[in-house]
């Protein structure tokens, strides 16, 4: 059963079009990475997806309903790049208040555990620095045990430490089958802590599967050599090869099977190849690829 449906869906600013003809949909119990350049249109997409922002075209659902309906019933929690906190609430006060909102609210010690709150509880929001009042965000985003949560770049005044728990707290949320969208720009996170990657870029998908099909898609690794003179003619159609460039005698190799060309090159052609190098593409050289390419 589909969590999160976007059916053709758009959202212009004025001259700006933030999201065009968006059409995706996220599977109930998944938990999705959000991944995009700035301004690619991942703040808007949640916008939507909580119904605070109208589509200009096309249609979101969320476990069938309208975006509006599925907040007023609880089922979507989201954790925003910076929703004010009450100042004079300590920070078990101010959760227990959230919690109380909701018709099936988890337990307070479980909220609190969760975002690693513990030793938080008695701190007023007004004395907590800028990571610490992420995770009171994400406490929020979890108390009412949404069957869907959101989070916008959840982890951006984290430290590592506080990186480590929150990720801890958001698979053990998850794992109760529940399905989570994050927004994030470090790739690193996208593939340590999603099932499945989309990346957007300028409003629009330009890829689509798990980190290891992506770093795939965008040719895996790359081969560089220098041929000098020597014709590059057939080089596209050794084994693993995607994609090949040919600059001033300087040839570029992506590949998916490094090994595969590598024994090509120098078994099934004559060619005398120089200052061979090899690089790993990372899910960041995929990235950038594939933002370029949309
Ligand atoms: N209220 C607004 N009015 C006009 N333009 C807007 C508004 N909100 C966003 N935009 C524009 O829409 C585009 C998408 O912005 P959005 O904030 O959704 O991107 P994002 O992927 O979340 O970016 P970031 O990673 O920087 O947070 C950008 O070009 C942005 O400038």
């Amino acid at each position: 059963m589909n969590a999160i449906v976007f059916d053709q869906v758009s959202k212009r600013y004025g001259d700006v079009l933030a999201v065009d003809d968006l059409s995706l949909s996220i599977e109930s119990g998944t938990t999705v990475a959000l991944l995009g350049p700035n301004g690619a249109g991942k703040s808007t997409s949640i916008g939507m997806l909580l119904g605070l922002l109208k589509p200009t075209g096309g249609e979101i659902s969320v476990h069938g309903h309208a975006p509006e309906q599925a907040v007023a019933a609880g089922e979507l929690g989201a954790m925003l790049q910076d929703g004010a906190l009450i100042p004079e609430l300590t920070v078990k006060e101010l959760v227990d208040l959230v919690r109380r909102l909701y018709p099936r609210p988890l337990p307070l010690d479980q909220v609190l555990e969760l975002a690693d709150l513990g030793e938080l509880a008695g701190r007023r929001a007004n004395k907590l620095s800028g990571g610490q009042a992420q995770r009171v965000r994400f406490a929020l985003a979890v108390a009412g045990a949404p069957r869907v949560l959101l989070l916008d770049e959840p982890t951006a005044a984290m430290d590592v430490e506080s990186r480590l728990r929150f990720w801890r707290g958001m698979h053990d949320y998850a794992a109760g089958g529940r399905t989570v969208l994050f927004a994030t720009h470090y790739l690193e996170e996208a593939d340590q802590h999603s099932d499945r990657v989309i990346v957007i870029a300028r409003g629009r998908l330009a890829a689509d599967g798990t980190a290891a099909q992506i770093k795939a898609r965008a040719g895996g690794r790359t081969v560089r050599f220098t041929l000098g003179e020597q014709p590059a003619a057939g080089l596209d159609l050794l084994p693993g090869v995607t994609a090949v460039e040919v600059e001033a005698g300087a040839v570029t190799l992506r590949t998916a099977d490094t090994d595969a060309t590598l024994a090509g090159l120098y078994r099934g052609t004559t060619l005398d190849v120089r200052d061979l190098q090899v690089a790993g593409a990372g899910l960041e050289d995929a990235f950038l690829a594939l933002t370029r390419e949309s």
